[in-house]
This record gives C-alpha cells, sequence and structure tokens, in this order.
C-alpha cells in the first residue's frame, strides 16, 4: 500500500511585479510505498521545496490532491534552516509537538539522550553549533514517531564528517522509528548513502526524469566504491 500518494493537478505561482507566473506543476503524479526512503533530487529553483510544503499541507494552493495511506498520519517536517524558538531551551524545543507536563518532559529528555545531547537540555538555541541545532530539530521530529517524515536540505552547510555524522544518526534513528521518509537533497552521495528509491525531477513543470530503487545493504552503504558505483548508474541511466 502507498503511504503517500501525490497527484497535483496543477500547481502555480501567480506573476509578481519582480516576475511572471509561473506553472511549477502540471498533472503530476507520484506514489510512495510505506517505509519507503525517498530522496528527490534536481536543479535549485525547480520545485523540491514546494513538493515537501504541498504533502505536509502547508501549501493549499493548488488543484489536486495528496492521499497519505493512514488516516491521520502523524508528519514531522525538518527545514534546511533547524527552525528553533530561540526564547525556549533546547528541552523545550523538543518538547513542543508532545504534550504538556511530565510525560511529554520524559519523552523529550529521552530523545534528547538518543541524539547525544542530553547536557545541552537546559541550553538555548544560540549557544549551540550548526550541526547540534540539526540534532535538536531531528530529536523534535523523531519525539512524535512520525509516520511521514518531511527532509528538505537537513544536512546542508555542515563539512563532511558533520554530515557523515548527521546520517548516522538518521539512520539509528529511523531503526527504532521506521517512517516513510521524503528528503531534498542536492547531493548525489547523500541520496546514495540514504535512500531506498531516487526520483530526479527536471523541467518546468517539473517532471520526473530518473525513478531509480536503491538496493544496497547497510555493508554496501558503507563502501565507498558501493556507492560511486549506484551513483555512476544514477548519472547514466
Ligand atoms: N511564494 C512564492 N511565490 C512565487 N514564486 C515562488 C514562491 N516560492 C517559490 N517560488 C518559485 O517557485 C520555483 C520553485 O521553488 P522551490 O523553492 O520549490 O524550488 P527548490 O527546487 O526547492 O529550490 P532549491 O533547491 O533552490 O531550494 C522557483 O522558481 C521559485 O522562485
Amino acid at each position: 500500500m502507498s503511504a503517500i500518494t501525490i497527484e497535483i493537478d496543477e500547481k502555480r505561482y501567480p506573476a509578481q511585479a519582480a516576475g511572471p507566473g509561473r506553472v511549477v506543476f502540471r498533472r503530476f503524479h507520484l506514489d510512495i510505498a510505506e517505509g519507503a526512503f525517498v530522496a528527490l533530487l534536481g536543479e535549485s529553483g525547480i520545485g523540491k521545496t514546494t513538493l515537501l510544503n504541498i504533502v505536509a499541507g502547508l501549501d493549499r494552493d493548488f488543484r489536486g490532491a495528496i492521499r497519505f495511506g493512514t488516516a491521520a498520519p502523524r508528519l514531522a517536517y525538518a527545514f534546511q534552516n533547524p527552525r528553533l524558538l530561540p526564547w525556549r531551551t533546547v528541552l523545550q524545543n523538543v518538547a513542543l509537538p508532545l504534550p504538556a507536563g511530565d510525560v511529554g518532559r520524559r519523552a523529550a529528555e529521552a530523545m534528547l539522550q538518543e541524539v547525544g545531547l542530553a547536557d545541552l537540555a537546559g541550553a538555548y538555541p544560540e549557544r549551540l553549533s550548526l550541526g547540534q541545532q540539526r540534532r535538536v530539530a531531528l530529536a523534535r521530529a523523531f519525539a512524535i514517531a512520525p509516520d511521514v517524515l518531511l527532509m528538505d536540505e537537513p544536512f546542508v552547510s555542515l563539512d563532511e564528517a558533520g554530515a557523515a555524522r548527521l546520517r548516522d544518526l538518521l539512520r539509528r534513528l529511523l531503526a527504532r522509528r521506521p517512517s516513510t521518509v521524503l528528503f531534498v537533497t542536492h547531493d548525489r552521495r547523500e541520496a546514495v548513502e540514504l535512500a531506498s528509491r531516487i526520483v530526479v525531477l527536471d523541467g518546468a513543470p517539473v517532471r520526473v526524469i530518473r525513478d531509480m530503487p536503491i538496493n544496497l545493504t547497510p555493508e554496501e552503504r558503507a563502501t565507498p566504491a558501493c556507492l560511486d558505483a549506484v551513483r555512476h548508474s544514477l548519472d547514466a541511466a
């Protein structure tokens, strides 16, 4: 069964003083299986964030429908900018989507423990590095054990070692709380390392130009030569 069915008959941004209007999607269809980790690749400005916003329900100004396999899916969205509330502590930020009171607080503490930031629970976001802020954003996203997890370039602007640690953390979090993931990235290597399916978007209106399952074992994903081989077949497809 599909966890997400995306049917966009049309998504158009209206003309503005600075430029003409633009049809971003027309007759666009994508089915996403339950538990899939779908990496969305495509040129800048093509419509990837627009697509996530539509799936998230943040953008309802389109013709079409988004259907979920579960009646009321728990949905989490991790943005490129971690979007932590600066006037709340790290713990309070993670507890935001949880029920108020002791139960929510304890669950938030456990999440912080899991992402390795328990000792920063009382700190404010401004004290944290970008990598630490992104860990907090991951903790907040996973705190609700989402059925659907939307991620918009969540590891961009980190050095390679920092991004690798976060990819590793994401894999561990997903192993404990499986979710259907839609993950936007510009980084083909990151896509091959994480995804079970890679969808490459192109054109205006957007269409799918490649749709590749990635069948790698965890050991193969940890082998650079293996990742390079898949990346080349993605380029050649
Ligand atoms: N609110 C808006 N009003 C008008 N045009 C918009 C709006 N938001 C996005 N666009 C335009 O729609 C197109 C798709 O934008 P979107 O942010 O979805 O692309 P993207 O693929 O996520 O880009 P990037 O990879 O650079 O983040 C772009 O041309 C953008 O300028």
